[in-house]
């Protein structure tokens, strides 16, 4: 039986953090397709094209304009049966290119429990009940906050930015650096759980800030930060970050002013991820990402715990009480990507050194390979997986081809590609990339 090879139809969400008009991947991938009425308008901004079955943006069948949804619910071979009945008959991944203009929210996706307990409570703003651990793969440079500090850099900046110090309470600082002090990276137990209280203790403290004062301290901050410039936040502490962290305070604040956003800055490590550099969020992780157009691979959920940053729904308690508090330098959240080794790569391709690279999170519900071909005749040719995929094309023109059916690809190209296929992907350029999301248990 001929596995289908089929060209999705994918959706644009218009965030107000996304770029805009033709600035947007997303907008210009969503493009590539044609879509009844979908144009590009130069004004409006294009966040988020989404690619899977997740009924709040479903990509359909370009050519029935059935959904991917209805498709896979209808024939589960294209899924592979263990897999649609692990997942309840729908892809178990959202696959999404995300185009960052400004700062997405302050955020924590729940974890499975969480989200059962807050679509159950609250669907309109949790619309499904499902964790959302998710993984962001840069392709342009891209940066954003993720993960608490190490606790001595948090602790460096309470006493080296006074407006922080002055909004959190020195009262709440002093007790939080006495409670950390000669245990900041204790690996015992009880260390690290007396850390993690004092923490959330302290993160809540500022959380829980009266809206006037932290308009009035954010105005302090802006202050103190153009007036120290290198020196701001006593250097920018161990990585010596002075200047970068003023000129991030400043940039933020133009975007949301005022924002309680502004001095959560400085609980959370700031990473710069360049092209095809990776990091993995497990569930509880709070982040914010800042600028870049990146491919995001997640559990299929869209359920988002906001706090600052944002015009949408805030639910602050929320997000205080569901965190995990662990800490870490950010190379912890950075991801080690692989060579894929179930692709051979012909002749021409290896001449180009190109590439089909792995990044593969410590999750069951996806993996993805970015395959960059740099000469005209590369070919890379997958072998069958038992699972479902999703190939989007970020550059450049090829072929994509499953049996006797060959397809052309350019960018913003979206294909479903059902379990057991062998897949061609044969370039006809000198940078032809693809990122394919899978499924494989
Ligand atoms: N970290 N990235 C994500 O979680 C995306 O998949 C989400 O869709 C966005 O974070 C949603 O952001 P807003 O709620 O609009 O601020
Ligand atoms: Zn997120």
């Amino acid at each position: 039986m001929q596995v289908p090879l089929i060209r999705l139809q994918c959706g644009a969400n218009s965030y107000d953090w996304g770029k805009k008009g033709q600035s947007s991947a997303a907008a210009k991938f969503a493009a590539a397709t044609p879509a009844d009425g979908f144009t590009v308008q130069d004004e409006k901004p294009y966040a988020e094209l989404w690619m899977g079955t997740h009924p709040s943006n479903p990509s359909k069948d370009v050519r029935t304009q059935r959904t991917l949804l209805d498709l896979v619910q209808d024939n589960q071979a294209l899924m592979g049966t263990e897999i649609s009945e692990k997942f309840g008959h729908k892809l178990p991944f959202l696959f999404k290119v995300l185009s960052i203009g400004k700062a997405l929210s302050i955020q924590a996706h729940p974890n499975k429990k969480l989200a059962e307990q807050l679509h159950a409570k609250d669907s309109k703003n949790y619309p499904d009940d499902n964790h959302k651990p998710e993984m962001t793969i840069a392709i342009t440079p891209f940066d954003g906050l993720c993960g608490f500090r190490p606790l001595a850099e948090i602790s460096h900046f309470f006493s080296s930015v006074q407006a922080l110090k002055k909004l959190v309470g020195e009262k709440e600082v002093e007790e939080f650096q006495a409670a950390i002090k000669g245990k900041e990276t204790s690996e015992k137990t009880e260390d690290e759980e007396t850390n993690k209280k004092a923490l959330q203790k302290v993160f809540g403290a500022l959380m829980n800030s009266k809206k006037e004062d932290v308009e009035k301290a954010s105005k302090e901050l802006i202050v103190e930060a153009e007036k120290e410039g290198q020196d701001f936040a006593g250097g920018g502490g161990p990585s010596n970050e002075g200047q970068e962290l003023a000129d991030l305070v400043v940039r933020l604040d133009k975007q949301f002013p005022g924002d309680i956003g502004l001095f959560v800055l400085f609980f959370l490590n700031y990473v710069k991820l360049e092209v095809g550099e990776a990091m993995f969020l497990k569930a509880d992780d709070i982040h914010a990402y800042l600028s870049g157009d990146i491919i995001e691979c997640m559990a299929a959920s869209d359920n988002v715990v906001r706090a600052g940053f944002t015009p949408k729904f805030k639910d602050v308690d929320t997000l205080i009480s569901m965190l995990t508090y662990s800490y870490a330098p950010i190379s912890e959240q950075k991801m080690d990507p692989v060579d894929y080794p179930y692709v051979t790569l012909n002749a021409t391709a290896y001449s180009s050194g190109s590439a089909a690279t792995l990044y593969d999170p410590p999750i069951e519900e996806f993996s993805v390979v970015k395959t960059d071909l740099k000469k005209k005749g590369a070919k890379a040719t997958f072998e069958q997986i038992a699972g479902p995929s999703i190939f989007i094309c970020t550059s450049g023109n090829g072929k994509i081809s499953v049996g006797p059916t060959s397809e052309e690809v350019k960018p913003g190209y979206v294909y479903f590609v059902g379990a057991t296929a062998e897949v061609v992907l044969e370039s006809e350029d000198t940078d032809f990339t693809t990122f394919k999301a899978f499924c494989e248990l």
